[in-house]
């Protein structure tokens, strides 16, 4: 019980920080994509006043959805995973992997390769989640969107991961404006974790 508490707090900590912090960044160097955020968890406010979203609520904010996977696209948490063959396999490619053979990949690199996400992979666009009408987000499989693993050993934190994102996300991103100090240059740290190089400089003020 002890063990299990500690697992899930160690492996939700860092990563779910660590999306939040991508997510702002990306949303504030794209005011459209901010506009169109804000203008969903209005819609699904009902009234004026702020109030948390319940987990119910929070499905419908299908376009800040959109947003949180392209964050978790572009800027994985976790940016390289290892497996290893339990026996000697051949892979798609003809490469041979040896049984106790170790494969590494870059979750990273797989976020940005033309032949998974098309030739505007660099784009932030939520858009690519949403149904054509933009009324529900589409499932893609994850061996393809690979930020949470795939198969028998994948994060068995994915959902709640979702519900931490957008309930944070919504909540600082309907009540302040979040700017990045001008000159402030951002770039990933080679780590385990992907976070931010030097931070994220901000200036946080109240929207009106
Ligand atoms: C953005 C957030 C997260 C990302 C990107 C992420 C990513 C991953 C990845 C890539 C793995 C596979 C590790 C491996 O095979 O070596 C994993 C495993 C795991 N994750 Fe997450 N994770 C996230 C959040 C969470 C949260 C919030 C929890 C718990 C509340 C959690 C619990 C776990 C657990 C328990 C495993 C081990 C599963 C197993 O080995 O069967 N994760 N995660």
């Amino acid at each position: 019980m002890r063990d299990t508490a500690f697992n899930l707090i160690a492996a939700g900590r860092d990563t779910v920080t660590v999306t939040l912090v991508w997510l702002l960044w990306l949303v504030a160097s794209n005011p459209e994509v901010e506009k169109k955020i804000l203008e969903e968890i209005k819609a699904n406010l009902g009234g004026n006043r702020w109030r948390f979203f319940g987990v119910e609520e929070l499905n419908k904010l299908v376009y800040l959805h959109g947003a949180v996977c392209e964050a978790l696209r572009l800027y994985p948490p976790v940016p390289f995973e290892h497996r290893t063959a339990a026996e000697t396999e051949t892979l798609p490619s003809g490469h041979t992997v040896r049984k106790n053979g170790r494969v590494l990949f870059s979750i990273y690199s797989m976020g940005r390769m033309e032949e998974i996400w098309g030739g505007d992979w660099m784009v932030f666009r939520p858009e690519r989640w949403l149904s054509p009408d933009g009324s529900k987000n589409v499932h893609i499989p994850s061996y393809k969107f690979m930020t949470f693993a795939a198969g028998p050993r994948a994060c068995l934190g994915k959902k709640i991961t979702f519900v931490h994102a957008k309930q944070v996300a919504s909540a600082v991103l309907c009540n302040y404006k979040v700017e990045v100090v001008e000159g402030h240059r951002v770039s990933p740290a080679v780590s385990i974790v992907l976070f931010m190089k030097d931070g994220l400089n901000v200036r946080v003020s109240r929207r009106k």
